[in-house]
């Protein structure tokens, strides 16, 4: 039996904070154009894909920050990547900064939505791996402020139904920890959809800048080996407001083999055709959970 899914990453490079909302979206527009022209029945976009990555500003003025956020997805706004999903008939993955108001409390995560081809969102991630700090760091060239400006996610780790396939999200950091990916692979995932945002230097150990994207791709075909899952991330790449963010977006097979690769750090689609018979290979064999765990020496992990 063949089960294969033509899958699409769109990497974006940078987007300036001057950049307006249309112009963005009109770059968006154009990769799921170009994905949906080399066949691809799912697209996926990068972490917080719809603004600059404002989390390395100290942003006091409220309306400013609020500013980054959607209030609803999707909204005006981003309705025509929907629509022209819809009429393409192509599936997508999006990450963006989510504001939601729940129980009377204004609430902010870094969120993904996975959308099918009729334009309904079928599937939500809150990111849980918050990187960086929560307060404002003079010596820092630029800040991390994640954990200032994001709650952790408080979905856990769904796997969800898109077509025949079970698709797992997570988001940029959660992509170095072992846990994320073992999560998804315990919850059935198939494919693992994943945006990002790295920084070439982390201004706390610059001696590591030569080494981002190896520690990228070596998070990203770990997870997806040890878990026997095929893994789409999707980076923002480029020099971004006179910070370089790294490139490498990547589409990997179960067997942690990379099988497309992006070669610059501008907007780029890259394609893959996905046999997911493959999964198998891995799950029945190597890292077949049922045959060869054991969870009750691990205890300490979940403590
Ligand atoms: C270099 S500090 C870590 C930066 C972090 N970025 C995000 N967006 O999670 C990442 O893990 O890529």
């Amino acid at each position: 039996m063949s089960r294969k899914l033509n899958l699409a990453v769109a990497q974006l490079g940078p987007i300036h904070r001057s950049e307006s909302r249309s112009a963005i979206l009109g770059r968006l527009m154009e990769m799921m154009r170009e994905a949906k022209g080399r066949g691809a029945e799912l697209v996926v976009f990068p972490e917080a894909a719809l603004t600059s990555f404002f989390p390395r500003w100290f942003i006091e003025d409220e309306a400013e920050l609020d500013s980054y956020y959607e209030t609803a997805m999707p909204n005006p706004s981003v309705q025509p990547l929907f629509d022209l999903a819809v009429q393409l008939g192509i599936g997508f993955h999006l990450g963006y900064a989510e504001l939601a108001w729940e129980n009377g409390r204004k609430r902010r995560f870094n969120t993904a939505v996975l959308v099918d081809r009729n334009g309904r969102v079928v599937g939500k991630y809150r990111k849980i791996h918050l990187p960086g700090h929560a307060d404002y760091e003079a010596d820092r060239p630029f800040q991390n402020l994640e954990k200032r400006y994001f709650e952790v996610g408080d979905l856990g780790f769904p796997v969800y139904s898109y077509e025949e396939w079970q698709v797992g999200m997570c988001i940029c950091n959660d992509r170095r920890w072992p846990e994320a990916w073992r999560m998804l692979g315990l919850n059935g995932a198939e494919l693992v959809c994943l945006g990002y945002n790295t920084p070439v230097t982390d201004p706390r150990t610059p001696q590591h800048s030569h080494l981002t994207s190896f520690h990228h791709l070596l998070s990203v075909q770990a997870g997806a080996y040890q878990n026997g899952v095929w893994a789409a991330a999707a980076g923002k790449a480029g020099v971004e407001e006179g910070w370089p963010l790294v490139g490498h977006s990547c589409i990997v097979a179960p067997s942690g083999e990379v099988v497309a690769l992006t070669s610059s750090v501008e907007d780029e689609v890259i394609s893959a055709v996905c046999n997911f018979e493959r999964n198998r290979e891995i799950r029945e064999h190597i890292f077949n959970f049922e045959k060869h765990r054991q969870p009750h020496t691990y205890r300490k992990i979940a403590e």
